[in-house]
Formats: structure tokens, sequence, C-alpha cells
């Protein structure tokens, strides 16, 4: 164990338990440290059953640490180790938030040399992306279906991020990306059932066998959104705010990027209304959209449905082994072995701004430039530039200020509205009430008409089904969730809150038994959350999923991509383009790293153009 920039003399807990942290101050120290370079060799007796990765300090703050597996760590491991984030130095890069966004965001720039700091408000890394664990369960917080780990094309976006900073993942394979039970009609008395096969050609089989009179109409919808995919696999991904990078791939791969263009402004309801016909598949591509955007077709970019519809036969559906937490935990490693530094229960209560001095570059907000941040516990970090992956509504209202919102925000909340949140259950059960063969992920819906309804349509996730270390022996994992808004969770008495979280966990147990029968008989630990507890940990406003549009989109060119109207500030995760999704945000990452690497002038571009796209974008976004 490796330690440096804790000064002499301070008591440490060497640890390999993160929720330590909070308790640091009553425990018992296990090391004072007695050299800038504090070395505990790794080959003593004991400490190899146990390997810690974390330092604390008695006061609670984390400092860094190197985990090694070599007994003796060499001396360029110590050179490269980073310092305890110093309030002293103006930093590249101080970026709010270490969802998979900001995480993202961090390894391309480390590993481009620049000098960065995370601000983390929770324990952990990966936001909504992150786990927990529970009487020897390892659960994923959000989603646990992971596109964008394939091995070929450019669109493996979550394999080349762990790549940028050296880490590597094993996955395993999904034989299907997701199994619909849905509704009963004339057509289907028992209900629809379709699975998405990994294997194109089954699932268009499957999906055709039901439609047999819709077959062409189904080939031909997802063949263009075939189209998109491969354009987008074939170019390189990076910010569509730099017009170096757009000449350049434009002349490398012309039909590529004129295929993207046109496409550019189209939804997904549109496309499919122009090959299909019939109401019920129409539904099906609205759910097609609905269970990752949370809208149905007509306010999904059609360039989001290439991606989504085809990555999953691409590259294929694929779970990183140990967990969905592990993506995040391997960046934060990574990017602190390249230098960076991520700090944990770091409150950002402000992005500090001033008045621009050179008068040339603010487009907005009155001139105004982002400069450092404020955290909670008053310690201010600078920065040339100020990354946040918070939501834009915690960005804006929480950080910055109403009286601050720049012209393009207004724009913004009048376009998009916040997702729902989710209801969600955490469930442990006994292995044999899922008989071999189960999918690890299902849809169920039982009545077309309510699909956008609270808690109507259901998603159910088994990740242990692919991972059995996720479980203890003889178990599995089910997560069920279902969006929820938190008002019908505001003003319950204690007493109430629970009550109603029970009331309504039963009430989607039993809906789920259709598809896991004896489900209820078979549970050894559920943990109920609600859209307020979603707000509670995962800081975001209102619990909310993301931002949905309140009107079609001009197709991806409605949401705003990274830069922001006040100079140094940028936005990524889920609040810009392409919006919700771990690779949806990791491509936010690449686009955000890529253009402040470009106005920090760590990668070529050409200024003097930048304004000319700039302002296009603007008023394309403004006029749409
Ligand atoms: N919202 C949900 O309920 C939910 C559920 C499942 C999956 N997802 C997926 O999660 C992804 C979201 O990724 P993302 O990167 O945009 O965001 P994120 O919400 O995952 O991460 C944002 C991070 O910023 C931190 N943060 C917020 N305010 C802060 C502050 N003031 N100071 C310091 N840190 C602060 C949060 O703790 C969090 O770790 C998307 O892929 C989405 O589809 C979301
Ligand atoms: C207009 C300009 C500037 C240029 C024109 C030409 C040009 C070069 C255009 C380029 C465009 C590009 C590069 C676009 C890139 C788009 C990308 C990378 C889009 C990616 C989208 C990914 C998405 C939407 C992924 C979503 C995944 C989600 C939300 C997964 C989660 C799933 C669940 C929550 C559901 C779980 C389900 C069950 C059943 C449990």
């Amino acid at each position: 164990m490796v330690c440096i920039g804790i000064p002499t003399g301070t008591s440490v807990l060497i640890t390999d338990r993160p929720h330590l942290l909070q308790h640091a101050q009553t425990l018992k120290p296990s090391k004072t440290i007695t050299s800038q370079i504090h070395v505990r060799f790794l080959d003593q007796p004991g400490n190899r059953a146990r390997l810690p990765n974390l330092c604390v300090r008695r006061d609670g703050v984390r400092v860094a640490a190197l985990q090694t597996k070599t007994a003796w760590p060499t001396q360029s491991m110590v050179e490269k180790l980073p310092l305890e984030a110093s309030t002293d130095v103006e930093y590249d890069a101080v970026i709010i938030g270490s969802g998979m966004g900001g995480l993202a965001t961090a390894a391309q720039m480390v590993a481009k040399g620049a000098k960065v700091l995370v601000l983390e408000k929770y324990l952990l890394p990966g936001g909504s992306a992150s786990h927990f664990k529970r009487e020897g369960f390892t659960f994923d917080v959000g989603s646990s279906m992971m596109f964008g780990f394939g091995d070929e094309g450019t669109t493996n976006l979550i394999t080349k991020c762990l790549e940028a900073v050296g880490k590597k993942m094993a996955t395993i394979p999904d034989p299907t990306q997701v199994n619909y039970h849905l509704p009963k009609s004339s057509r289907f008395p028992e209900g629809l059932n379709v699975r998405v096969w990994r294997e194109y050609n089954d699932f268009v089989g499957e999906l055709s066998a039901r439609f047999p009179h819709e077959k062409d109409g189904i080939q031909a919808f997802y063949d263009t959104c075939w189209k998109v995919f491969n354009s987008l696999n074939s170019i390189e991904l990076k910010s569509l705010e730099e017009p170096r990078y757009l000449m350049q791939q434009f002349f490398r791969n012309p039909i590529a990027c004129l295929t993207l263009a046109y496409y550019a402004t189209t939804n997904t309801g549109e496309a499919a209304r122009r090959y299909i016909k019939d109401p019920e598949l129409l539904r099906f591509i609205d759910l097609e959209c609905y269970i990752w955007s949370t809208v149905a077709a007509d306010l999904t970019p059609l360039i989001n449905s290439g991606m989504v519809f085809c990555d999953r036969h691409f590259g294929g559906i694929n779970y990183p082994v140990g967990g969905v937490g592990l993506i995040a935990e391997h960046l934060a490693e990574g990017i602190t072995e390249h230098g960076g530094n991520i700090v944990y229960k770091a409150n950002v209560k402000e992005i500090l701004m001033r008045e621009e001095s050179n008068g040339q570059q603010s487009t907005g907000s009155a001139g105004q430039r982002a400069y450092g941040v404020k955290l909670a516990d008053g310690r201010v970090f600078r920065g040339k530039t100020i990354i946040s992956n918070a939501t834009r509504w915690d960005t804006f209202e929480n950080m910055i200020g109403d009286d601050h919102l720049p012209q393009g925000e207004k724009l913004f909340r009048k376009r998009y509205k916040k997702a729902p949140s989710f209801f969600s259950m955490h469930i442990g059960v006994k292995a044999d009430v899922l008989p071999p063969g189960t999918d690890c992920h299902h849809i169920i819906l039982e009545n077309w008409d309510k699909m956008e309804e609270p808690r109507e349509t259901i998603f159910l996730s088994m990740p242990s089904l692919l991972d059995p270390s996720l479980a203890p022996e003889g178990h599995h994992i089910v997560h069920a969730f279902t969006p929820d808004w938190i008002d019908a969770w505001q003003g319950l008495s204690p007493e109430d809150y629970e009550r109603k979280k029970e009331e309504v966990a039963e009430s989607l147990c039993k809906r789920i038994e259709a598809v896991i029968p004896g489900l209820r008989g078979a549970i050894t630990l559920k943990e109920v959350g609600t859209p307020r507890t979603h707000r509670r940990f995962l800081s975001r406003d209102d619990g909310t999923y993301g931002p949905i549009p309140s009107r079609p989109p001009f197709g991806m060119l409605s949401m705003p991509f990274n830069t922001t109207e006040i100079s140094g500030l940028y936005c990524v995760g889920d609040s810009t383009f392409p919006g919700q999704g771990v690779n949806a945000v990791v491509f936010s990452g690449f686009g955000c790293a890529h253009r402040a690497l470009c106005d920090l002038g760590m990668e070529p571009s050409w200024p003097a153009v930048d304004q000319v796209l700039k302002s296009s974008l603007k008023s394309i976004r403004d006029g749409s």
C-alpha cells in the first residue's frame, strides 16, 4: 500500500470497506504516517487475504492510495500516484459528479495528459450505474442491460472508455436483449410474446412470425436503423461541436456522414410509419423505444434508435463480470492511475463565476466565465474548465441559481421536462423459482393504452442468471422497476410511506408472478426504493431518469451537446445529447472531453471556425 500527500503525523485507517469513511473519526487508526511516502508492504502476513484499497484520514477524508498485487511497489508506480486533491492548484478540468458521464470525460482527459479533479458527493463512483451489497447479493443500482460493450467497430464505447485508462473487463454475452410479455388482443388471446434475440435474423424472424402481413415493413424499418448504425459504427465518435473533427470525418467517410446528416432530424415514429401500418405493431415499436427512452417512438430520435436497435445484435448485450458497478470502479482506478484525482463525499454547492475578462469568448449569460466550485464544507477548487455531470436542473438551479439562467437553458426547459423516476425492488430469491433457460431481462405490460402511466410497464432484470457470483449459492437476483413520479410519494407520514411501499411492492410482485410463478414464496430479501430514494442517493432532481421532450424533437438536434452559454462551463451525462443510457452518457463524455481538450489547447482544433458551428447549431436548435 502506498499513500502520498498525507502530512506526517496524520493518523490513518487503512481499509477495504468504503462505508467506514463515515466512521473514520471514531475508529482506531491502523497507522500513523511517518513520511510523505508511506509504504505498507503487501507481503506481510495477512495482507494478501484482504488487500486494502482505501486509505482514510481520521477526519474522514479519503486520500490517495494504491492497491498493488506486487509485493514491492516500484518507483515508477509511486511516481504515478496522484497527490491528495489540492485546493492550491488550478486543474485543467474540475468535474462535478462521478456518474458514467463524468468518469468517461475524466478518463478521456487524463489519457491526454490533462490535470483532472472529479468531485463526487456519494461514497462510491458510478452514480445511477453504481452497485450496492446486501447479505451476499451485489445489486446494480440501475439498469443491468449494457450496450456498447462489444469488441469491434467504433460504437463499443464502454470498451473504448475502459481501454483509454488501461482497463479491460471480462463480460458475459446475453443470448437475448429482452423478453416482452405484452397485452392480450383479438389476434393474441394469450398475450403477445416476443423475444429480442442476440442474433438479428432470429429476432426479425420471430417478430415477422407474429405479424406475417408486416414482414416487409418490419425488414424495411429495421434496415433503416441499420443504415444509421452502420454509419455511426464507421466513424470515430467525438464532439459534434468541433468543426475540424467533423470535416475530417466527412472527408474520410462522406457516405456515413451524409447518411447521419440525412437522418439527424428524423424521429423513430415517423420512420416506423413509413413502412409499418399495423397499429399493434406500431405500439410494439413505441414500447421498443419506451423501455430505454421513457417516451414513445414519436419523441425518440432515430439516431438513438439506430444505436440501440442494432448494437444489441452487432456488439450484443454483454454483462460485466462482477456487476455493472465494477465498470465505474475500474474507470475510477484507471483515472487515478493516470494522475487524476477523485474525491468522495465532496458535495458541490456552487459553481463560481466571474465576469469574462478578455471580453471575446462569452456567448451568453452576460459575459460570465466559470472558474471554480465551492463545496458544502467550504473548500474551493479552481479549474480552467468546469464540467457538470449533475442533471441540468441540479446544475443550473442549485449550483448557479435562476438569476444567471442563460437563454439556452430557458429554451431547454420549454422543450424538455423531467422524466419520471422509478419505483424499484431489489429482491433476493431462492434459485429454484427461476427455471433453467429463463431470460435475464423482461418487460411486462398488460394494457397498451397504459404503457406510459406510472407503475404500468414493469422492467425485470435478473443479472445473476448470467453472473452467478452476484448472489449467494442457491439464490438469484430479481430487480424489478417501473416508472413512477415523486409527487405520489411526497407528504406522507413515515408510517404511511412504509405502508404504501409495501402495498405497491405486493401488487407488483403479484403481476410479476405471470412471468415468475411462485415469486412471493421464494423471496429471501427485499429492498424497496421509491422516487424519493432515487432523489436522495443519486442526487437527481425529483429522482428523474433524465430529460424527455415535451413535444416531438427535431431529431437529434434539439438536445444540447456539451458546451453551455457560460464560458468554461460544460455539461455531460444524460442532460446532454444523446440522453439516457450508460453508453449514451459515455458518448456524451467522449464529446465533452474532446471539446474541452480543444478549448484547453490540448487537442488540435480550428478556433476560428468554432463560433460559426456553434452559432449554426444554436440557430437550428432555437428555430426547431
Ligand atoms: N436516474 C435513474 O433513476 C437511472 C436509473 C438507471 C440508470 N440510469 C442511467 O444512469 C446514467 C446517468 O448517468 P450520468 O452520468 O448522466 O449521471 P448519474 O446521475 O449517474 O451521475 C451523476 C453523479 O453526480 C453526482 N452529483 C450530483 N450532484 C452533485 C454535487 N452537487 N456534487 C458532487 N457530486 C454530485 C451524483 O452523486 C452522481 O454520482 C444514464 O445512463 C441513465 O440511463 C439512471
Ligand atoms: C448535425 C451534425 C453536427 C453532424 C451531422 C452528421 C454527423 C457526423 C452526425 C453524427 C452523429 C453521431 C456521432 C451520433 C451519435 C449517437 C450516439 C452514440 C447515440 C447513442 C445512443 C445510445 C442510447 C440511446 C442508449 C440507451 C440505452 C439505455 C437507456 C439502456 C437502458 C435500458 C433500460 C433502462 C431498460 C432496461 C430494460 C429492461 C427490460 C430491464
